[in-house]
C-alpha cells in the first residue's frame, strides 16, 4: 500500500495525522509516536523497536493496521534502519488478532476496506526488506500469530499462560488461505492440518517443539534476545539476504496478490452470513461474560 493511500485511509478512519509526534529521547534518538504504534530506535545501531500499543488487547483495528503499515513503510524508506523488533506494550498480550468488532454488524463496504487493510498489512510484513524479529511477550491468537509467523525470527516468553496459534475454527471461522500458507511454510503440512482444523493454541514449550517459534526465553529476556539475534541477521549483507528472502517468500505472497480482489469478495460473502455474524456475536459475548 502506498503511504498516501494509507494516509487517506487514516483520514477516512477519522485519525488525525497531526497527532503523530516526533520526539527526542534522552540519548538524542528519534522516537516516533502514534496513537497505537510506538517506534523507538534502540541501542543496537540500525535497529528500531515497534511496540504495539492498542489497549486493552492490541486487537488489529483498521486504525491500528494503518498506523502499523505506515510505521513500517517509514522505517523501510529510512536507510538508517535495517532491522525491526516487533513487540507489545500491553502486558501479557502480544496481539488478540483481528478486531472482532470490525467484522461484526458492519456493511459490505466496511468489510472490504477492513479486509484490504489486513491483506496489505500481511504483505508489508511478509515481504519486508527489513529483518523483522518478533519479541512475543504475550498471548498471540489468530491475526496476532500471523504477524509473528510473518517475521524472520520469533522469540517467545516462557510463560505457560501465553498461547499462540491460529484458532479461527474455534470462532466458527475458516482460516484464510494465506494465513494457512504462512503456517504451513513455518511448521509444515501435517502439523498445520491438525493445528488449523482443531484451532489449537499452543503454550511456549509446544510452540517451540513444533517450530512455530525459534526460541523460548525467560520473560524479562525476550527483547534483549531479539536484539542479539538481530545482530546475527544484520551480519549478512542486506542485498543478498533480501534477494534470498524474496526468493523463498514470493510465491506465497504472489498467490494472494493474484487473487486479492476475489479474496476480499470471499471474505465479504463469508462474514456477512447470518450464521457467521451470530457466531461472532456469541464469541464476543462470551469474552465479556468470562469476567463476571
Ligand atoms: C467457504 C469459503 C471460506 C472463505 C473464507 C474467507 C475469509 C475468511 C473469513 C474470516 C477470517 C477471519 C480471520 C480471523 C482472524 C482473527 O484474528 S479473529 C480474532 C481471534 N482472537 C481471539 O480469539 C482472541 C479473543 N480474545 C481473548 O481470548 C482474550 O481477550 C485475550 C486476548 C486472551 C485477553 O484476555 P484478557 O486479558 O482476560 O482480556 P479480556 O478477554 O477481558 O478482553 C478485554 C476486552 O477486549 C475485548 N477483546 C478481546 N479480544 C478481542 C478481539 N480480537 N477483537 C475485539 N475485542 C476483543 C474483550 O471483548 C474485552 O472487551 P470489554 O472490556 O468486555 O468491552
Amino acid at each position: 500500500m502506498a503511504l498516501a493511500a494509507g494516509r487517506a485511509m487514516l483520514m477516512r478512519s477519522g485519525v488525525r495525522l497531526g497527532t503523530q509526534a516526533a520526539a527526542r529521547g534522552g540519548n538524542g534518538a528519534r522516537r516516533f509516536m502514534n496513537h497505537r504504534v510506538v517506534v523507538e530506535p534502540n541501542t543496537v545501531p540500525g535497529v528500531a523497536v515497534i511496540k504495539f500499543k492498542n489497549p486493552p488487547v492490541n486487537s488489529l483495528t483498521l486504525e491500528f493496521l494503518t498506523e502499523f503499515v505506515i510505521c513500517l513503510e517509514k522505517l523501510e524508506n529510512d536507510k538508517t534502519f535495517r532491522g525491526v523488533v516487533l513487540t507489545s506494550d500491553c502486558p501479557g498480550i502480544f496481539s488478540a488478532g483481528l478486531d472482532l468488532r470490525e467484522m461484526c454488524g458492519k456493511n459490505p463496504a466496511h468489510y472490504a476496506e477492513y479486509w484490504r487493510a489486513v491483506q496489505e498489512m500481511w504483505l508489508k510484513v511478509y515481504l519486508s526488506n527489513l529483518v523483522l524479529v518478533a519479541a512475543i511477550n504475550g498471548t498471540s491468537p489468530a491475526g496476532g500469530c500471523l504477524i509473528a509467523l510473518s517475521c524472520d525470527y520469533r522469540v517467545l516468553a516462557d510463560n505457560p499462560r501465553y498461547r499462540m496459534g491460529l484458532n479461527e475454527t474455534l470462532l466458527g471461522l475458516v482460516v484464510p488461505f494465506w494465513f494457512k500458507d504462512t503456517l504451513v511454510n513455518t511448521i509444515g503440512h501435517r502439523a498445520s492440518e491438525r493445528a488449523l482444523q482443531l484451532g489449537l493454541l499452543f503454550p511456549p514449550a509446544e510452540a517451540l517443539q513444533l517450530g512455530m517459534v525459534d526460541q523460548v526465553v525467560p520473560e524479562d529476556q525476550v527483547q534483549s534476545t531479539a536484539l542479539s539475534v538481530m545482530t546475527q541477521w544484520l551480519a549478512i549483507p542486506d542485498h543478498v539476504r533480501q534477494l534470498t528472502k524474496n526468493m523463498i517468500r514470493k510465491a506465497t505472497a504472489d498467490h494472494l496478490i493474484k487473487h486479492q480482489e476475489a479474496d476480499i469478495q470471499n471474505f465479504i460473502n463469508f462474514i456477512s452470513r447470518d450464521s457467521i455474524q451470530k457466531s461472532l456475536q456469541v464469541y464476543l459475548e462470551n469474552l465479556k461474560q468470562k469476567k463476571h
